[in-house]
Parts: C-alpha cells; structure tokens; sequence
C-alpha cells in the first residue's frame, strides 16, 4: 500500500498512481490547505475547497486507473483545535461537496461504494445523517471503495 502526505507541490501523482495501480490501493493524508491558500494570497477557506475539487479529481483518476480501495484522511482529532470559524466551514463543505444527496448520487452513479471511519458522534448532527445515507445509498456498489477517515 503508499501512503503519502498529499501535497500539491512535492507529490509525484504519476509515479504514485503507478505504484497505486499495480497495488489496487491508495492510502492518503489531506495536507497543506492552508499553505497553498497563502502562497496565492487566498483564504483558509479558498484552500479547503480546492482541497475537496482536488479530492474528487483524485477519486475520479482512481477510478480511470483501476484503483479498488482509496482511504483518505480528510479529518483528523487535532483539527479540533482550529477556529470555530475554520471548523464549521469544514464541517458545511464535508456535507455540501461530498456528503449531500447530489453528491452521493453522483458517487453512485461512478459504482463508488462510501465508508468513513472513525469517531463520527462528535460531527454535527447533519453530517451524521448525510454520512449515513451516503453509507446506505452506495453499499452495494462494487466500484471504487471510497474510504473517508474523520475524526
Ligand atoms: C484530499 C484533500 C486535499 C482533501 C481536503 C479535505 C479537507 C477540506 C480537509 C480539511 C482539513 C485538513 C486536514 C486539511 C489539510 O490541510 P491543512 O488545513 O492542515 O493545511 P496546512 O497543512 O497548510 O496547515
């Protein structure tokens, strides 16, 4: 399996979905937002969302590729302690960009099947119940298996 810390700059996304593909997984840690945002001169905020157009551009070569199994860790415990500002903009672009019905439907459509895994109880309530649905509505998808690390 490769694991690596995904960072627009260093990343060699050739060799990695080389490597990836001959494994059938791929194992990645969301990284450097926030430093890519300020390089441009953008918010915080502007590097998240590009951060989730960059991860469904990902999970979109994935499935070109052939991979089976990608696990992406979108949140981690210690962001916790980021601005209540920071957070909840994260929370509400999980549930608008990748949890929302729209979404899910179109994961579906591409047969990608979605788990997250970790401590979920502590998301606002909303995001549990997307997430919920996300789990149900893909599951016996036999596509790509999209698996969302949080918390
Ligand atoms: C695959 C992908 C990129 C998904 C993004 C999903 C997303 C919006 C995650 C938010 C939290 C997070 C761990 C961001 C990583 O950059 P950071 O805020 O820790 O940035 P920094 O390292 O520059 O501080």
């Amino acid at each position: 399996m490769i694991e690596l810390r995904l960072h627009r700059r260093k990343t060699n996304f050739r060799w990695v979905f080389g490597q990836s593909l001959c494994l059938g997984m791929l194992r990645l840690i969301a990284d450097g937002n926030r430093r890519w945002a300020r390089e441009k001169g953008l918010s915080a905020s502007a590097g998240h969302e590009a951060g989730v157009l960059l991860l469904r551009q990902l999970i979109e070569l994935c499935c070109r590729w052939g991979i089976k199994v990608l696990t992406v860790f979108i949140f981690s415990c210690d962001n916790w302690s980021r601005s209540k500002v920071e957070i909840n903009f994260m929370m509400s672009l999980f549930e608008r960009l990748i949890f929302s019905e729209s979404e899910v439907e179109k994961f579906s459509r591409e047969d990608i099947r979605m788990s997250v895994i970790g401590d979920t109880s502590k998301l606002p309530k909303p995001l549990q119940g997307l997430i919920n649905n996300a789990e149900e509505t893909t599951k016996y998808n036999s596509g790509l298996q999209l698996i969302l690390a949080l918390n």
